[in-house]
């Protein structure tokens, strides 16, 4: 059986929105000004230090670890105010998961909002096996993070699902497939890219799933 590891943000889920007025309020109670949804957008995807180390780069500023505790907790207590699972992602799951696949979950994010958003968007029970940025003393573009979710899952055979060139090259560095989704927020380059979650199961299929 072919294992289908997704990413989370820009992937699964549209967090930009809650994600960004996690760190406005990290940047305000400094009295430095909001960056817009756009901006905050284009720094996700290596995790909260870097996101953070971004929100105040662009302010000339340099990020404390007291910024990135601020962060954590605030964004720990309000996840998902206007998070929203992308359109398509459920039907898709329940289609993967009723052909037989066996889904794990290998996001950036914290491991404490992640399995909250899970828990509250009712993803969690699609998911066998899920590891966050600060699951294991690796994360995304290292490929020994995604290692991770797959040992939790007792499975070698894989495809990794993902909006971030750190989601291909975890996959490459592993010798798992990549299937790149071009909904999310990052940039990212494989010969499996899906425009639409209606896509991945016909791609999935391609790939010997
Ligand atoms: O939190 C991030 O920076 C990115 O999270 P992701 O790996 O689920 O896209
Ligand atoms: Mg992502």
């Amino acid at each position: 059986m072919r294992a289908v590891i997704f990413d989370l943000d820009g992937t699964l889920i549209d967090s930009a929105p809650d994600i960004a007025a996690s760190v406005n309020r990290v940047l305000a109670a400094d009295d430095l000004a909001p960056h817009s949804l756009d901006a905050i957008r284009g720094m996700i995807g290596d995790g909260a230090k870097q996101l953070l180390e971004r929100a105040f780069a662009a302010h000339g500023r340099v990020a404390e670890p007291r910024h990135l505790a601020a962060f954590i907790a605030d964004y720990q207590d309000n996840p998902v105010v206007e998070t929203r699972i992308y359109d398509g992602i459920l039907p898709a799951l329940g289609v993967l998961r009723e052909a037989g696949h066996l889904l794990g979950l290998c996001t950036n994010k914290p491991i404490g909002p992640a399995r909250k958003i899970l828990a509250a968007l009712d993803l969690a029970p699609f998911f066998a096996a899920v590891t966050g940025g600060d699951s294991t003393p690796y994360k995304k573009p290292d490929p020994r993070h995604l290692a991770a979710t797959l040992a939790e899952m007792e499975v070698g055979e894989a495809v990794m699902i993902g909006d971030h060139e750190n989601d291909m090259l975890a996959a490459e560095g592993l010798g798992v497939q990549g299937i790149f989704v071009t909904w999310g927020y990052g940039q990212g380059q494989s010969s499996f890219v899906a425009h639409s979650p209606g896509e991945l199961l016909g791609l999935i299929a391609k790939l010997g799933g």
